[in-house]
């Protein structure tokens, strides 16, 4: 949620609030799976080029952005291009808490082509059940949900750099991106954060029923979660991760500038 951030940014406030996202990504996930994969959405038959999908986040970001919701610098929306001026002010100046030449890193067209292309196919059921509108407001709700957890790694990079600029600024001088992927790179907190995602997706997609009996019948078994938890961990594991850890790249390359 807005003012997510920290006042003061250390490793351990920012990774607090990627297990809260968590939590928003595993729900939007759910609520999504609840419609069939619904593909039309996605491609440009409803005012080509642009897919009924795309229209959509598009609509609501030029409402979001005349809100003033991207005065906030967690809120990275998918489209920039033509956006209106906010109509509001800020009541007090945002906080500054990123370089501002790296506070631009934008991976939003890989999170959508990704999402589109190839995430939706993973944890939603095939077919198409009519409901498109239904559909592209909860894909509104995760991708964004998404873009702001994977934006998120600009705030992991800055405390990182903060921390440790000696061992970092060699490596940004010399654009050494595999260099800087090791060096950000905590294998065990990824591990973390797959089982944990996994979990949750096994305890939000339980049915809860007051019968005891019920409810003991509920665990152990698959296909009986409305996301499998091993596909959400995958989500993760390939896409989310990754393209978190290309925008702490990305965002140390600019550091120095
Ligand atoms: C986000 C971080 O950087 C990397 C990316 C992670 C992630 O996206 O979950 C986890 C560990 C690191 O390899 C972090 O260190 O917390």
């Amino acid at each position: 949620a807005a003012g997510d951030v920290p006042r003061a940014l250390t490793l351990d406030s920012v990774r607090e609030s990627l297990i809260r996202q968590e939590d928003s990504i595993v729900f939007s996930l759910l609520e999504r799976a609840m419609h069939r994969r619904n593909s039309a959405a996605y491609d440009s038959s409803f005012l080509p080029p642009a897919s009924l999908a795309e229209f959509f986040v598009r609509q609501s970001e030029i409402i979001s952005a005349k809100a003033g919701r991207y005065l906030n610098p967690e809120e990275v929306p998918f489209f920039p291009d033509y956006l209106p001026e906010p109509l509001v002010h800020p009541h007090s100046p945002p906080q500054v808490l990123l370089h501002p030449a790296s506070a631009t890193v934008n991976v939003s067209k890989e999170i959508w082509r990704i999402y589109t292309r190839e995430m939706v196919a993973l944890f939603t059921e095939e077919g198409d059940d009519g409901d498109h509108g239904s559909t592209v407001a909860s894909d509104l709700v995760l991708l964004q949900a998404l873009s702001r957890r994977i934006h998120y790694g600009r705030f992991v990079a800055e405390v990182k750099f903060r921390d440790a600029p000696d061992d970092y600024i060699p490596l940004i001088k010399s654009k050494d991106r595999v260099g800087l992927m090791e060096l950000l790179t905590f294998a065990d907190v990824e591990e973390s954060v797959k089982r944990r995602v996994e979990k949750k997706a096994m305890l939000f997609g339980q049915n809860v029923t007051l019968d005891d009996k019920a409810g003991r019948n509920n665990t152990g078994g698959r296909g009986k979660y409305k996301v499998d938890p091993e596909v959400a961990a995958r989500i993760y594991g390939e896409w989310v991760i990754p393209l978190t850890k290309l925008v702490q790249v990305e965002y140390l390359l600019r550091r120095l500038h």
